[in-house]
This record gives structure tokens, C-alpha cells and sequence, in this order.
């Protein structure tokens, strides 16, 4: 927790001014005991209203500038927690947007939502406390203390027998309790991930008629954490019951004590109920530390969760990379030797691929589910950086570029049509800043998007909802290509991102791409052998290895996987046309 501490130095003021008002406030409530014994001893017992009055005007003094004091430090606290809260979030945001895939994939998005919200409203909860309480509380329950000693050193034997007791039983159920904070907040990441799931995945639960067993995962989750908050629950109420027996023992024992010592004359009925006001300010303050105990405890379980986001670093980074000039006569994109395993993936996705692909040519990459074709295109842009060999744009290891020139002339389909919220406009310019609707529109076209886009009332100005939920998948799918053509880029990828268009779209994308993108190189993955047909050639993937490269013809005749694929697929008689 104390790494993140950085994040407070703007917040130096409240921080130092915060507490020094806390403790001026405290400094009066010790004193408001001493005041009333005064007013007892002198005022009652001696039947002087004058000093009763001007006693008890001394109190509603302490008590508004007690309250004032208390105001200015929440006013800093407030201050300090949620200016700390903002930037640990900004920073946290930041920080995340530079993480890889690889990291994204370990951590999970949900747990990285949880981090971004609830950890950090912990984190923001444990400023405000260590603002307003953490010096205060020990400070009155050590003040209380000294102070009874002042007024009578035997009488605080009973305060030090009470708070050595009250802080065992403190122990006692924290030592207990806190390890499960951070059971919690795991429990808790939990609990979000499937409603995630759940809220994200919503039409195909529907569909495939699960929502008992879904709400059954989901109870079984929310129930496994009821039960685990309830056991730290029945632990910290016993910790209110325990301490007020405890410091009520010690009243019933100062009271019975100290009234035989003003019968002796060594003590005043004032300063009894002096003693009495102290032992109570102890048993407040004790209850506040073991609140801050778990706030603290819960904040320290989030900052290690954030602190670990933090930590980890990008295993993709363009760091202390410049500009690079291609090397003449390079193929476009070379991939060599190229193997690579996902992160706790047993299996290598990719095994020795060796390529070459022309610039200008369009590649198609077909093989089936899970063969790797979508590993293969995500390691162009550097979405993942593989274990062994190189991948190459223009001769230069893709490793070698900084990230805006290398993802700058790259434009990538992903396999999942995802739009952000806005207009189609908007959405457009994602592919090239300030594209003008000319430029838009031809893109439109080639994605055989324009008709449906000029019928939507506002045209380009329509507007796109969250994820892009008020068009169908296929208009989605060519929004999405419509996207990566408006900045006319070097490579177009394609990642399986005509899979929900009907045959005669496909077939017109096809053409129109291959009319309209000349001197774009082009790679084309798809399970459809209609679609790659007529690619220049042809990349065959099996098990994460290359089964054979070629023309469609050239491959019908040399690769069993390939000429298995289309036979799946089509007729013999198209099967065989070229
Ligand atoms: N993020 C990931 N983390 C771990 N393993 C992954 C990840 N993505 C893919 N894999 C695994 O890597 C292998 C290749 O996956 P890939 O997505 O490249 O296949 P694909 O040929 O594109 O499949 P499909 O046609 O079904 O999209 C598969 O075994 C898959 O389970």
C-alpha cells in the first residue's frame, strides 16, 4: 500500500492539514472530561451556578470549535480520497491500454473491471480513513489513558487491565477474521465475471435455453460468497458485544472503586465521572481501531491486486523503437520459423511457419477450428510477439517498429464484429483521423455497406449503439471492413470477417475487394474455401503447422487437407474449377 502513497503527492496539504485538525479536535474532547468535573465539583458541590454557567459554556465552546476542527478534516479528507481515487483510476486505465493480449488474456477482463472499481474505491475509503481516524483514535485512546492516570495513578490500573483485555479480544477475532478479506474480493471477481458473462452472452443463453443452469452458477457463486461474508460477519460481531461487557466491567469497577475513594477523600465525585467519560472515550476509540484494522486490511488485499496490474509488464513493447525504412526488394510480410504457444496453453497454436507474401498479393488461410489461422494474422500487428522466429513487414522485424508505424498501415477485421458507440461517421474515422465522407463512402461501397448505410435516416450520421447492437452481425461485419479500408492501408487482414455475410454479399466483397485494392497486400482468413478460391495462393493450416501453400489448383492436386476441406464443402465439379 505504501508504494501507491505516490499517488497522494498532490494531495500533500489535506494530507498534513487533515489529521493536524483531527487531533485539535480530539485534544478538546480529552479536555471536555476534566471541564465537567470541574463544573461538579466546584459548581454543584459548592452551589455556584456562575461557575456551573460559565463551565458549561466552556463545553458548547469546545464542542463548536471540535466541530468545526472535525468539518475541515473531512473537507480534506474528501478532498484527498477522491482526488487520490482519480488519479490511481487514470493511472490504472492508463496502464492497462499498454498491457498485451497475453497479460489481458491472464488477468480476465472482469477481474480487471473489479480492480478498476471496487479496489480502488477500497484504496480511496483507507485515504479518508487515514486522514480523519488513524492518528486520532490511538491518540484519544492513549490520551484517555494518560489522562486518567493524571487524575488518579491507582484508578488507572482498572484502565490498563480494560484496554489490555479489550485489545486481546481485538486480536483475537481480527487474527481470525482478516485473512478472509481476501477470499472476498476473489470471490467477488468471481461474481462479476459471470454476470459479464452473463449480460455479454445474454441472446445465446437464451437460445440454447440455459438460464436455470446460468442463474444456478451464478446463486452458487453469490451463495459461496454470502456464506464467507456471513462467517467474517458472525467473527466482527462478536467484537462489539465483547469490548462493551468488557468496558462496561471497567465502569461498574471505576464506579465502585472510585466512590470508595471519595468516601476516603482522595478523589472528588467529578473527577469519578471524569474517570468514567475517559473509560468510554477508550472503548470508542478501540472500536474505531478495529474498524480501521479491516479497512486496512481489505485496502492492502486491493492495493496488491492493483499494485499487480502495476507490475506487470507489456510482454509486447515498442520502447526505444524508431522509425524504420523497408528494406528493398523485401517481401511485404515474411514470417520465419515462426513458432508460438499461448500462455498455458499446452499446445503450440503455431509450429515452425515459414512464408513469404508478395506485396500486392492476396493470401488466403484456411484450415479448420482451432488450426491457428487467427494466431497466424495476430502476430503481424503485434497483438501477440512469438517465442521463436520472426515475423517481418517490408524486411524489418515487426519487433523493430514503433506501434503507429507498424499498426498504421495495417488494417485489421477482427474475427468479431465490434463497433463502439457513436455515429457510423465516427466509427469510420477509427480507420484514418479526419477521413472526409468521399473517402468514407468509397470504403463503404467496396464493403458493400453503402446501400444499407445511405437507407439509414441520418445516413453516416446514423447514430451506433454500444458494441453496435442496432445492426445485424453481417451489416456489422462490413461496417467493420468498411473501418479498415477507409484508411487505404499497406496490409488488410481479414480474420474469418465474412462469415455471417449471405453467399451473393460474399461473393460481391470478393470482387469488389480484389477490384479496389489493387497494390494492397491482402490476407484472407476464412473456413469457406469459396472465399479464398481465388486467392493468389493459398496458406493451408493444420494443428498450428503449414500443410501446404499454394494455388487452389496446385493444392486440390498436392494437399490432402485442403482437397478434404473443399470436398466438404463443394461439389466435386466446383471443387475442381479453378
Ligand atoms: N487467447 C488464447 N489463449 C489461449 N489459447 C488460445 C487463445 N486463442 C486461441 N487459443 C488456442 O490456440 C489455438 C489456435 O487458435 P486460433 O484462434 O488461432 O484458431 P483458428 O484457426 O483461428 O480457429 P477458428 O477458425 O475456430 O477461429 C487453438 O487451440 C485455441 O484453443
Amino acid at each position: 500500500m505504501r508504494r501507491l502513497a505516490r499517488y497522494l503527492k498532490g494531495f500533500r496539504k489535506q494530507v498534513i492539514l487533515g489529521p493536524a485538525f483531527k487531533m485539535t479536535e480530539a485534544v478538546f474532547e480529552l479536555i471536555v472530561p476534566l471541564v465537567m468535573a470541574s463544573m461538579i465539583d466546584k459548581g454543584i458541590k459548592l452551589n455556584d451556578p456562575a461557575h456551573v454557567w460559565r463551565m458549561g459554556g466552556l463545553m458548547v465552546l469546545l464542542g463548536v470549535v471540535g466541530l468545526g476542527c472535525s468539518l475541515t478534516c473531512q473537507f480534506f479528507a474528501s478532498r484527498a480520497s477522491q482526488g487520490f481515487g482519480t488519479v490511481v483510476r487514470g493511472e490504472l486505465f492508463r496502464k492497462i491500454g499498454t498491457l498485451s493480449h497475453a497479460e489481458i488474456d491472464r488477468i480476465g477482463t472482469p477481474s480487471m473491471i473489479t480492480r478498476l472499481n471496487n479496489d480502488v474505491n477500497q484504496l480511496q475509503l483507507a485515504v479518508a480513513m487515514l486522514i480523519r481516524l488513524v492518528f486520532r483514535a490511538p491518540f484519544l485512546a492513549i490520551g484517555a489513558t494518560v489522562m486518567a492516570m493524571a487524575l488518579d495513578l491507582q484508578m488507572s490500573v482498572i484502565f490498563l487491565a480494560a484496554a489490555v483485555l479489550i485489545a486481546l479480544v481485538l486480536y483475537l477475532v481480527m487474527s481470525r477474521s482478516v485473512p478472509f478479506y481476501g477470499k472476498i474480493q476473489r470471490m467477488l471477481d468471481r461474481v462479476s465475471l459471470i454476470t459479464r458473462e452473463n449480460l455479454s452472452g445474454a441472446r445465446v443463453i437464451r437460445a440454447f435455453s440455459r438460464q436455470k443452469a446460468e442463474m444456478r452458477r451464478f446463486e452458487d457463486a453469490s451463495e459461496e460468497l454470502r456464506q464467507t461474508s456471513i462467517r467474517v460477519a458472525k467473527l466482527s460481531a462478536l467484537l462489539n458485544p465483547a469490548t462493551t461487557i468488557l468496558a462496561n466491567a471497567a465502569i461498574v469497577a471505576i464506579v465502585w472503586f472510585g466512590g470508595l475513594r471519595v468516601d476516603a477523600g482522595t478523589l472528588t465525585q467529578g473527577e469519578v465521572i471524569a474517570l468514567w467519560n475517559y473509560m468510554t472515550q477508550i472503548l470508542l476509540a478501540l472500536i474505531v481501531v478495529a474498524n480501521l484494522v479491516v479497512i486496512f486490511t481489505k485496502a492492502s488485499a486491493s492495493a496488491a491486486r492493483v499494485n499487480e496490474i502495476f507490475d506487470t509488464a507489456p510482454s509486447v513493447t515498442d520502447e526505444g523503437n524508431t522509425e524504420r525504412a523497408p528494406v528493398p526488394g523485401a517481401p511485404k510480410i515474411e514470417f520465419r520459423d515462426v513458432s508460438f504457444s499461448y500462455s498455458g496453453g499446452d499446445e503450440p497454436a503455431l509450429c515452425h511457419v515459414n512464408l513469404a507474401v508478395a506485396p500486392g498479393e492476396t493470401i488466403g488461410v484456411i484450415g479448420g477450428t482451432g488450426s491457428g489461422k487467427s494466431t497466424l494474422v495476430s502476430l503481424i500487428p503485434r497483438f501477440y510477439d512469438p517465442q521463436q522466429g520472426a515475423v517481418l513487414v517490408d524486411g524489418v522485424d515487426v519487433r523493430d517498429y514503433p506501434f503507429a508505424q507498424l499498426r498504421g498501415q495495417i488494417g485489421v477485421v477482427p474475427q468479431q464484429a465490434v463497433l463502439f458507440s457513436g455515429t457510423v461517421r465516427q466509427n469510420m474515422q477509427w480507420g484514418c483521423e479526419g477521413a472526409d465522407d468521399g473517402q468514407i463512402e468509397r470504403a463503404l461501397a467496396v464493403a458493400q455497406a453503402k446501400e444499407f448505410v445511405d437507407r439509414l435516416p441520418g445516413g453516416l450520421d446514423a447514430p451506433v449503439a454500444q458494441g453496435g447492437k442496432n445492426f445485424s452481425g453481417g451489416q456489422k461485419q462490413r461496417l467493420t471492413i468498411a473501418r479498415a479500408l477507409v484508411g487505404s492501408p499497406q496490409i488488410l487482414i481479414l480474420d474469418d470477417s465474412a462469415s455471417a455475410l449471405d453467399f451473393a454479399t460474399d461473393a460481391a466483397l470478393r470482387r469488389a475487394l480484389r477490384r479496389d485494392t489493387r497494390g494492397m497486400t491482402v490476407l484472407m482468413v476464412s473456413q469457406r474455401a469459396n472465399t479464398v478460391k481465388a486467392a493468389d495462393r493459398i496458406v493451408v493450416l493444420d494443428d498450428g503447422a503449414v500443410a501446404g501453400v499454394g494455388t487452389h489448383r496446385e493444392l486440390m492436386e498436392s494437399c490432402p487437407v485442403y482437397r478434404e476441406i473443399c470436398l466438404s464443402q463443394l461439389s466435386s465439379e466446383e471443387a475442381n474449377r479453378s
